[in-house]
């Protein structure tokens, strides 16, 4: 087999490995680009998430844009994404529960849009990176209150 043969049809820092993982999942650019047009176009309209997403972006084309090379960073390991999403989130008024709906509904919309294998590997690592945006979010409330005034 020759190099274009297992190359994958999107550009990638690591042609290989993103072949293996297109193979091995049945995603692509274009899949996660429906994927990601489809899950903010629920959340806009959801009645707990749309209004934190509206207060802050302004123009929805750039972010949709950063959206799909953030999943073709995660899934299929493009390096497509330089961006920085901890503290994007980190002074959002958001908890658990907000984490919980944002996830119902990429489950969801990742049933709808992915292949099975394709949307179990999406969904794990949402979930995962979701859980690490919480913890940091709580980390810094955290730090915050106990750098309140020390006491003489
Ligand atoms: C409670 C759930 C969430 C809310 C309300 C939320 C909200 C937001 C908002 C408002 C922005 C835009 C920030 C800005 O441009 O100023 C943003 C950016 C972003 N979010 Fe979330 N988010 C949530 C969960 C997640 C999760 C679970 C992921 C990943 C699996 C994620 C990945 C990202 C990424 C990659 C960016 C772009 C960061 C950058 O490069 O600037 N978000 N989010």
């Amino acid at each position: 087999m020759n190099s274009s043969e297992t190359a994958p049809r999107i550009a990638s820092a690591r042609p290989e490995l993103t072949a293996a993982l297109m193979a091995q999942t049945g995603l692509d650019e274009e899949m996660l680009s429906d994927l990601v047009h489809r899950f903010y176009d629920k959340v806009r309209g959801d009645a707990v998430l749309g209004p934190i997403f509206e207060a802050r972006i302004a123009d929805w084309q750039p972010h949709l844009e950063r959206m799909v090379a953030f999943w073709s960073s995660v899934a299929l390991m493009t390096g497509r994404y330089h961006g920085a999403p901890v503290p994007a989130h980190m002074h959002l008024p958001v908890r658990w529960a907000h984490f919980d709906r944002w996830l119902a509904l990429f489950r969801e919309t990742a049933r709808e849009i992915c292949t099975p294998e394709g949307a179990d590997h999406v969904i794990e690592r949402a979930e995962r990176i979701a859980r690490s945006l919480h913890m940091a979010i709580e980390d810094a409330a955290g730090d915050q209150r106990t750098s309140a005034p020390t006491l003489r």
